[in-house]
């Protein structure tokens, strides 16, 4: 089987698994995702911090978004035309809009938005991880894209996956594009690249 059959095969399955979760556990688990990010030694103090709108059975933000210290502005993702994101602030009730794949983002116009090469920590929604920071997205690219600038420049942006435990795996297999994640948060465990552990 070829790595990318493999990453299919890997994505379905984990996509099934997040969406069976049940209420119950989401709701805790979205809060102790709180604790974790908010505990992860690179938290930035003041900037931008880009998190996402959940879907398809994504570990929820809400948590973190409302107990984000003030200094710290909470934004979401925007599709922009050349195949990055761009971020831009959001809180409840402000405008939103939906974007290509159904999901909502600021009613703003994307080009005037923030880079991702502007925001103090990203926080990535995720289909599946391992213990070394390996992510496996939904397939479009976009974090990939947006960020292919970090394999040759450290943080900021801090890069934090987060997803269930259930979504760990023991490797990932890489790709020559996939960006490494500086820590992976679950409702269980932080798991921190070794050069930050
Ligand atoms: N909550 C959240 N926001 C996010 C992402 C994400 O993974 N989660 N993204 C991470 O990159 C970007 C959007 N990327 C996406 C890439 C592919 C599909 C996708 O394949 N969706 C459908 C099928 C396509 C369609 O309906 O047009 C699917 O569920 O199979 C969705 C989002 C930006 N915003
Ligand atoms: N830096 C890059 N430059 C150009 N194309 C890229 C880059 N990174 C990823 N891609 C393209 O995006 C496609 C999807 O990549 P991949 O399967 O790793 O996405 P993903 O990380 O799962 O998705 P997402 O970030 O949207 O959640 C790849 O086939 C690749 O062609």
């Amino acid at each position: 089987m070829s790595s990318q059959t493999d990453r299919h095969a890997l994505r379905r399955g984990l996509r099934e698994r997040r969406r069976a979760l049940p209420a119950s556990t989401r709701i805790a688990a979205a809060e102790a995702l709180a604790d974790r990010l908010l505990a992860l030694p690179f938290l930035p103090t003041s900037g931008l911090v880009a998190g996402y709108w959940a879907m398809d059975g994504e570990i929820g933000l809400h948590a973190f978004q409302l107990r984000l210290p003030a200094p710290l502005t909470y934004c979401l993702p925007l599709l922009h035309d050349d195949g990055t994101l761009r971020f831009a602030p959001w809180k409840p009730g402000d405008a939103l809009v939906t974007n290509r794949y159904g999901i909502p983002e600021p009613d703003v116009a994307s080009a005037g938005a923030s880079k991702a090469g502007d925001m103090a920590l990203i926080v990535l929604p995720l289909v599946g991880f391992d213990a070394h920071g390996h992510r496996l997205g939904m397939g479009g690219g976009w974090y990939d894209r947006s960020l292919a600038f970090r394999q040759a420049q450290a943080a900021p942006p801090w890069l934090a996956g987060a997803g269930f435990d259930a979504q760990r795996v023991d490797a990932v297999a890489v790709e020559d594009w996939d960006v490494r994640l500086d820590a992976v948060c679950s409702e269980r465990a932080s798991y921190l690249a070794e050069d930050i552990a």
